[in-house]
C-alpha cells in the first residue's frame, strides 16, 4: 500500500528525508511542515547588496567520508557544482588553525613536524602523549564524558586545552558533559576495536556507509578539499533544494505551518496544526529538535516524550563584523579559546580567510564571527531573554580587539541570538537513543526520529540521517 509520510520541520535533515521519500514508488504524498516563513533551518546566510555575503550558521561543510561525499552527491544532484567555492588541504585556512591561551594566540600544532617539537600552550610534544597512549589499558565503562576519556589516555593537558576547546568549536559545548560514544564515535570505536585511538586511527575500525561518489565528490578528494561553501552562501544550499521539492508532483511543502499536536489515528497520525488545520499521515518523520517534538506527543507517549526532554541544547550568540582593510595579525581559520581562559567566548572565526569571495565587491575588507554562550551562556550574560544585542556586540568587539591586538572598529556589524540551536549529546546519550527506539518499536509506533538531536549535529551528520530515516520506510531506492 502506498504512504501518506509527514515530514516535520523543514531544516536539512527534513529537506533530505523528503528528497529520499520522493524517489520510492510506495510513498504516495510528502507532506513537510515547517514553522517559520523559509527552509533550512540554522543555514541562514545575510546577503548585502553590496555583494557580501555573512553566515549566522554553518559556513563550511566538510567533503571527507561518506556522509560528507553524499553532501556533496546532493550539491550535484541539485545544480550547485558552479557555485562551490572549495577551500583546498594547502591553503591557509586549512593549515592554520589557532588556540588563544593565557591572553596569547598559538597556532595548534599540525602534521609531523609539529608532533614532534614543544610547542606552546603545550608542554611537551604531542608526540609522547601519543605514543603513551597505546599502552593504556581499555576502558571499562559504556560510555565516558569527552574529557575524561581524552585525560585517560593522551593526559589531562590535551584534555583540558585542546578537546575542551574542540568542544567548544563543534557543539559549543562543555567536554566536561559531553559523551565520547556519541560526540565523537571514532575515538569510542578506536579504543574499543583496537584498544588504542591511535592504533584505531592507523588501522582503521571498520565499518560505516558506502557511498559512491559524484564527480563533484571525486574532485573534491582528488584537490583534497578540507571544507567547501556556496558563491551565494550555504544557504542556498537549502533554497535550491526546496525549488527541487516545490517541482515535485507528491511533495506539499507548507511554510508557517507549526505543529501543534500529534494524535493516533487508526493505525496513523492526526496532525494539528497552529492554525487549526489538521491532516492525516500513516507515517511521520520528525526532525524538529527532540524536546519541540516532546511537546507535540500525546500523554500516552509520555515515557517518549520524558527521553526526547532530557536531550539538552545550547544557545549560541553570533556576531558578525565586517572591518575596513586586512587587520589580522596571524591568517587561518579562526581561533578558539578554551573554558579556563573565558567561558563565555568560545572563538572567532576569520571568514574572510577561508572565503574572500564573500567579501564585498571592490575594497579589501575583514570579515569575522566571533560565537559566545554554548554551555556557558547564562552564567556569562543572564537568561537569554534578558540580553540586549548592545551587550553582546561590545561583548564580541572588545574580544577581537583583545585576542587579536588591535585597537579598531567595526564598519558593520549583526548580531544574532540563537536559541537552543545546538543539541548536547551528554553523558548516556547512546542509552536513551536506545530506549526511544526501543519504546518506537515496542509501541508500533509510525514515527522516525532524524535531525541533529540524534545521531551527529554537523551538516552532513543531519543530511544522512534524514535519507536514513526516509530508506529505513520505503528501502534504499
Ligand atoms: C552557529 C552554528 C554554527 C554551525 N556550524 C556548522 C558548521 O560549520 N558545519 C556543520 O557541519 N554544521 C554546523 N552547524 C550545525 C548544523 O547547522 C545543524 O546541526 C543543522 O543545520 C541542523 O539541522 P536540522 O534539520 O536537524 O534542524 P534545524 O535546522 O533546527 O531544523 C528544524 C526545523 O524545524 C522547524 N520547526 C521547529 N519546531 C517546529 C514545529 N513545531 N512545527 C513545524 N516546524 C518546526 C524549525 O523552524 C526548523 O526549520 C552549526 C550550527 C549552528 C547553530
Ligand atoms: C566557536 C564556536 C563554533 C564554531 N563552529 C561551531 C561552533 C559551535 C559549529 C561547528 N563547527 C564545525 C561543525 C561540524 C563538525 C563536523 O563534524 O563537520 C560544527 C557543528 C566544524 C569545525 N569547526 C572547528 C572544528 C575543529 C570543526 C570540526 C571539523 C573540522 O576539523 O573541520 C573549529 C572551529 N570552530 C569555530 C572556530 C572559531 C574554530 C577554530 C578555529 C567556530
Amino acid at each position: 500500500m502506498q504512504k501518506v509520510v509527514a515530514v516535520l520541520g523543514g531544516g536539512i535533515g527534513g529537506l533530505s528525508a523528503c528528497h529520499h521519500l520522493s524517489k520510492s514508488p510506495n510513498v504516495s504524498k510528502i507532506v513537510l511542515l515547517e514553522r517559520s516563513g523559509r527552509c533550512g533551518g540554522w543555514l541562514s546566510s545575510i546577503r548585502r547588496d553590496d555583494g557580501a555575503v555573512f553566515e549566522q550558521g554553518p559556513r563550511g561543510v566538510r567533503p571527507a567520508g561518506a556522509v560528507g561525499r553524499n553532501t556533496l552527491n546532493m550539491v550535484s544532484e541539485l545544480g550547485l557544482e558552479s557555485e562551490v567555492l572549495p577551500v583546498p588541504k594547502d591553503h591557509v585556512a586549512s593549515k592554520n588553525r589557532f588556540l588563544y591561551v593565557k591572553g596569547q594566540l598559538h597556532k595548534m600544532p599540525s602534521g609531523p613536524g609539529g608532533a614532534v617539537r614543544t610547542i606552546p600552550p603545550f608542554s611537551r610534544p604531542i608526540i609522547q602523549s601519543v605514543l603513551k597512549e597505546i599502552l593504556i589499558r581499555k576502558g571499562t565503562e559504556e560510555d565516558e564524558s569527552v574529557h575524561a576519556f581524552v585525560s585517560r589516555r593522551l593526559g589531562s593537558e590535551l584534555a583540558d586545552i585542546a578537546i575542551d576547546s574542540l568542544c567548544r568549536g563543534v557543539f559549543a559545548g562543555d567536554s566536561r558533559q559531553l559523551s565520547v560514544r556519541s560526540c565523537f564515535p571514532p575515538l569510542y570505536k578506536a579504543e574499543q576495536s583496537r584498544g588504542s585511538i591511535v592504533l584505531g586511527m592507523l588501522m582503521g575500525s571498520g565499518g560505516g556507509p558506502k557511498v559512491v561518489p559524484s564527480d563533484l565528490a571525486k574532485r573534491a578528494s582528488k584537490e583534497s578539499w578540507t571544507q567547501w561553501s556556496l558563491k551565494r552562501g550555504i544557504q542556498a544550499f537549502p533554497e535550491a533544494w526546496e525549488d527541487t521539492l516545490k517541482r515535485q508532483e507528491r511533495v506539499e511543502l507548507h511554510h508557517h505551518a507549526k505543529v501543534k499536536s500529534l494524535n493516533m489515528n487508526g493505525g496513523g497520525w492526526e496532525i494539528k496544526l497552529d492554525d487549526g488545520i489538521s491532516l492525516k499521515a500513516d507515517h511521520v518523520i520528525s526532525t524538529l529538535p527532540a524536546s519541540e517534538l516532546a511537546s507535540v506527543l500525546p500523554p500516552a507517549a509520555q515515557p517518549l516524550s520524558e527521553q526526547l526532554r532530557s536531550i539538552a541544547t545550547v544557545t549560541v550568540a553570533v556576531v558578525n563584523l565586517e572591518y575596513e582593510g586586512f587587520i589580522l595579525p596571524v591568517t587561518g581559520f579562526g581561533h578558539l579559546v578554551p573554558s579556563s581562559e573565558d567561558p563565555g567566548l568560545l572563538g572567532v572565526v576569520y571568514d574572510s580567510v577561508p572565503f574572500p569571495q564573500h567579501n564585498r565587491s571592490g575594497g579589501l575588507t575583514t570579515r569575522l564571527t566571533v560565537m559566545m554562550g554554548g554551555a556557558w551562556f547564562e552564567q556569562t550574560f543572564g537568561h537569554p531573554d534578558s540580553v540586549t544585542k548592545q551587550t553582546l556586540l561590545d561583548r564580541a568587539t572588545k574580544a577581537v580587539n583583545s585576542h587579536l591586538g588591535l585597537n579598531c572598529q567595526p564598519v558593520w556589524s549583526c548580531v544574532a541570538l540563537l536559541k537552543n540551536c545546538i543539541p548536547q549529546y551528554h553523558l548516556g546519550h547512546w542509552k536513551r537513543l536506545e530506549k526511544m527506539r526501543q519504546y518506537i518499536s515496542n509501541h508500533n509506533l509510525p514515527l522516525t526520529l532524524a535531525g541533529a538531536s540524534y545521531d551527529g549535529v554537523s551538516v552532513n551528520d543531519v543530511i544522512f540521517s534524514g535519507r536514513t530515516a526516509a530508506e529505513g520506510l520505503t528501502g534504499k531506492t
